[in-house]
């Protein structure tokens, strides 16, 4: 637990956290307000904490320091979390969240009524709390209940918090291992990283080093491979070379850091942790020769598959191996033959629907619309405006005249919604598509149970990651003919895998390209702005200004990333109502990055401010250095089968239940009930990344570039954030960014060898 490399002998203070005025989540540092005794005379303590909440009683080991501004603060070196036993402790403690039905001004009752004698009361006498104004009987008997559960998680609590846990994760573990979680902690800290979200190898680390397993053991190499692996999944690869995975093996496993007396280091504070002024020190040096020896160990148990491509060695993680190669396998299958269809008999009925329709195909739509008679498997991609719903309209009555049963996905709930809004047709989200089972964590539609339908159309389809297309690709029947519509210049999809430009790439697979941008569609600017973008070229923007009637704006927002802010604000306040749209619920602002002064972070906080500030009667759940707020935007992070709400799900927070520990959550007009425990599953979206944004559409999008966001700054990027704007999009940020971001082709290489499967049936 260090913050600064100090020299001078450390003093000791012990209080309680009365409330932290700053915790960055990225690197761990803290500014709080410490309470000793008088709460008039808060202390300020500074350092880096993992997890740090209101009401943790502390033991302090640090200096004190003078700081030129803000006076005399305690630069806290080491710390560690003890039992409540200040009022105030006992107080936070029991309103934590923890005690079901008893919340923090019930709390505060209780304790103002029994004072430190409160957990006595509660343990042997709980029938006293009806002394307690505002205490019923039925609250009493909820109240005991949970504090049975909770006897038997203090234990694992006392445990877990004694190696840096923080409350919610214990909870977390507990629901998780139930009364085997002190054995799972103890003898494989490393399972906690895979079983429970948010816990990465980095805290499973920490907490490995404080129960003793050595840094060197074979245990945490492994685990450090297969974290390796995991976050090379998590920018798209699928597998990982060797000249890569033994490097970043070893930067990951060595161990820098100043050890403490509880053995805990600097590394496991923080699983983001960056920057550090601490002096360090090799406390292990990864063995390059022990990694290669594992990976080959693991390759022998199939924990890790190993193959050679043309040029070297890969490994993979075997879902994704087996994935992979099974999804080839299906596709290769699929393309065997195309059905067997009077093409004569397809071109007259084309005729005879655009006559009576009174439309004309484009040459290109035409191929389309013929070609979709008898594929089994085809792609139909384009930009914007270049008629791919058009054409999948006509081929949906082609189908329809041809006796199909049609089905209809998306990848994302919202794309899903569009594309039955466009169809009139109902299309659902694939997951929903394949029916997920909660019980058995897969599809209940697969190999053995296939979808009943004779023809399928995705759209959205460059969003569809390696997983869920092995999943639909097993459900699909065999004579059941595919269509994947998409946009193949807009970003790969945000899970591993590049499926669909690896599908075009492999050119086993028939596809059809819309080139011609239609004459309603070359009215709007953000389309021949996005057409430009793609092409290469400086796109020609109007600037903003009151009279500007284009759909697409630029506003020179100053080069510094503060100006970007100040921008955003102002447009916010001033120009989109007064260009007709409403702040609260037509605008989304997309960022290419998450951090910075310009990223989803900032941004989110300042948006919040400005559209969905505190108010009055307005009820917010304050957690660390974030707040909740009834009405505010927020983002689903991860897939949760069992609520069903996926990764980008955008919701509206309706309601906080402080007794329960519960926030009602509206997505799609559904009310889902979360656990406060469960919120990190859950983000602040008035601001988003344009990745995640993908397969949504908004009438209003606010596109801030900046080149400090340069690392992340790409063509596709930028037209796939311009092209989420259905009404009016703005583009703010300094002309060398834009300059950056269209000269940007290089798509960062995914690992993945779907190509090299359809191509050679590996
Ligand atoms: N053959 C056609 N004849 C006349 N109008 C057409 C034709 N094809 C497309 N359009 C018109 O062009 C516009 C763009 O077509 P469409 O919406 O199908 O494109 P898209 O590729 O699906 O675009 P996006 O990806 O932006 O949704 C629409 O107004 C559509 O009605």
């Amino acid at each position: 637990m260090t913050s600064s490399s100090v020299t001078a002998p450390l003093s000791s203070l012990t209080g309680v956290i009365e409330r932290i005025t700053f915790h960055s989540s990225e690197s761990g540092y803290t500014v709080a307000r410490l309470n000793t005794g008088n709460v008039k005379q808060l202390i300020t303590i500074v350092g880096s904490f993992a997890n740090i909440q209101a009401g943790q009683t502390l033991q302090l080991q640090g200096v004190w320091a003078e700081h030129p501004s803000y006076g005399s603060q305690f630069q806290v070196v080491k710390y560690k979390e003890t039992k409540p036993a200040t009022l105030t402790g006992i107080e936070k403690y029991l309103g934590s969240g923890l005690i079901k039905g008893v919340g923090p001004v019930t709390a505060h009752r209780i304790v103002k009524h029994f004072g430190l004698e409160t957990l006595e009361i509660i343990e042997h006498q709980i029938d006293r709390l009806i002394e307690v104004p505002g205490i019923a009987k039925k609250r009493i008997a909820m109240i005991q209940r949970t504090w049975e559960e909770q006897k038997s998680i203090k234990e694992v609590m006392i445990f877990l918090s004694g190696h840096g846990v923080s409350t919610t994760y214990a909870v977390k573990i507990y629901k998780q291992y139930g009364d085997s979680a002190i054995a799972t902690v103890t003898t494989n800290p490393y399972q906690l990283a895979i079983d429970i979200f948010g816990i990465g190898f980095l805290t499973a680390d920490k907490i490995a080093r404080n129960v003793g397993v050595a840094p060197d053991s074979q245990f945490r190499y492994k685990a450090g491979i297969i974290h390796v692996l995991d976050k090379a999944s998590e920018d798209g690869h699928c597998y990982l070379p060797e000249n890569k995975i033994i490097p970043m093996s070893r930067e990951l496993l060595t161990v820098k850091g100043v050890p403490d007396s509880s053995g805990s280091n600097k590394r496991g504070q923080n699983e983001d942790e960056t920057s550090t002024e601490i002096e360090e020190k090799t406390e292990h040096e990864a063995d390059e020769r022990a990694i290669v020896n594992i990976l080959s160990e693991m390759v022998q148990l199939e924990e890790l598959i190993r193959e050679r491509d043309e040029n070297e060695i890969i490994y993979y993680k075997p879902t994704f191996y087996y994935s992979e190669q099974h999804l080839a396998k299906l596709i290769l299958q699929k393309i065997e033959n195309s059905l067997d269809v009077d093409s004569d008999r397809v071109k007259s009925w084309i005729n005879r629907y655009t006559a009576s329709r009174k439309i004309q195909l484009s040459p290109q739509q035409y191929l389309a619309v013929l070609k979709a008679a008898s594929e089994k498997l085809m792609i139909l991609t384009g930009g914007p405006g270049t008629g791919k719903t058009f054409s999948v309209h006509t081929i949906f009555k082609l189908w329809k005249a041809m006796g199909r049963k049609i089905a209809c996905a998306a990848p994302t709930g919202r794309a899903a919604k569009r594309l039955s809004e466009m169809t009139g047709l109902e299309a659902k989200t694939i997951h929903r598509l394949l029916e997920f089972d909660p019980g058995s964590m897969g599809f209940k539609r697969d190999l053995d149970n296939p979808l009943e339908c004779s023809a399928i159309v995705i759209d959205e389809s460059s969003m569809m990651d390696l997983f869920i297309s092995h999943s639909l690709f097993k459900a699909i029947p065999k004579d059941c003919q595919v269509l994947l519509v998409g946009d193949i210049d807009q970003l790969p999809s945000v899970g591993a895998g590049n499926v669909l430009s690896d599908m075009i790439a492999s050119e086993k697979i028939t596809v059809v390209r819309l080139t011609q941008v239609f004459r309603q569609a070359a009215e709007s600017a953000i389309i021949r702005t996005a057409h430009q973008i793609n092409r290469g070229h400086y796109p020609q923007i109007e600037p903003i200004s009151m009279k500007a009637n284009s759909d697409c704006l630029w506003h020179s927002g100053g080069t510094e990333p503060e100006h970007g802010v100040q921008t955003v604000k102002e447009l916010i306040e001033y120009y989109i109502p007064h260009a007709g749209f409403n702040p609260a619920t037509d605008v989304q602002v997309l960022c290419p990055m998450t951090r910075g002064v310009v990223g989803t972070r900032n941004l989110n906080k300042v948006l919040q401010q400005l559209i969905n500030p505190k108010s009055e009667g307005k009820d917010e759940l304050v957690r660390g250095d974030s707040i909740l707020r009834v009405g505010d935007r927020v983002m689903q992070l991860k897939n949760d089968y069992n609520k069903e709400v996926f990764n980008g799900d955008l919701g509206m927070v309706m309601k906080f239940d402080h007794i329960d520990k519960k926030v009602n959550i509206n997505f799609d007009e559904r009310d889902v009930v979360y656990d406060y425990a469960d919120l990190n599953e859950i983000t602040l979206a008035w601001a988003t990344s344009i990745h995640k944004s993908q397969g949504s559409e908004y009438p209003v999008v606010i596109l801030p570039l900046y080149t400090q966001h340069y690392v992340m700054l790409s063509r596709n990027l930028f037209y796939t954030g311009l092209t989420r704007a259905k009404k009016l999009a703005l583009i703010i940020g300094s002309e060398k960014a834009v300059a950056i971001a269209v000269k940007q082709v290089k798509q960062q290489q995914r690992y993945t060898r779907l190509k090299e499967r359809l191509e050679k049936a590996i």
